[in-house]
């Protein structure tokens, strides 16, 4: 699996940290940026992260901003991405289990290192659990047809 992370500067030392964690875990990562705590603009991040997930190279992507939440609309925007932000182990689980969110964003300034971390470890080990979610997942897809132009 090939995850592809992002943040802005809100999220950069928890991003850092989630390297650290892929690299103890030998799982292999891409770091689109931001490279310091220097301010930027989430958005670009967003945008690069989930544009690798649906370009197919990257399984799954992960990003972190100072909530979680702008990176995840941001991320939101382009099609194919699902996007959970997550704060808890639970979340964690049926944000793949039962959505298959593509991309987990966490929020640096909400939850400490050590939960961000077990909430990554969570969502990498849980599949898409598919049935009756899938339908549902695939009506998520359905409204993105919808408004494409
Ligand atoms: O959480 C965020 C977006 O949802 C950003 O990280 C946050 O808004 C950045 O704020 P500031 O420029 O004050 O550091």
């Amino acid at each position: 699996m090939k995850i592809a992370l992002g943040s802005d500067h809100g999220g950069y030392n928890l991003k850092e940290a989630i390297k650290k964690y892929l690299e103890e875990k030998g799982i292999e990562y891409e770091d689109f940026g931001t490279n310091s705590t220097e301010s930027v603009d989430y958005p670009e991040f967003g945008m690069k992260v989930a544009e690798a997930v649906v370009s197919g190279e990257y399984q799954r992507g992960i990003v972190c901003c100072g909530t979680g939440i702008g990176i995840s609309i941001s991320a939101n925007k382009v099609p194919g991405i699902r996007c959970a932000v997550v704060s808890d182990t639970f979340s964690a689980q049926m944000s793949k289990e039962h959505n298959n969110a593509n991309v987990l964003a966490l929020g640096e300034r909400v939850i400490g290192q050590g939960l961000a971390l077990k909430i990554v470890e969570v969502w990498l080990n849980t599949e898409f659990a598919g049935g009756r979610h899938e339908r549902r997942v695939n009506l998520i897809g359905d409204i993105e047809k919808k408004y494409a132009k």
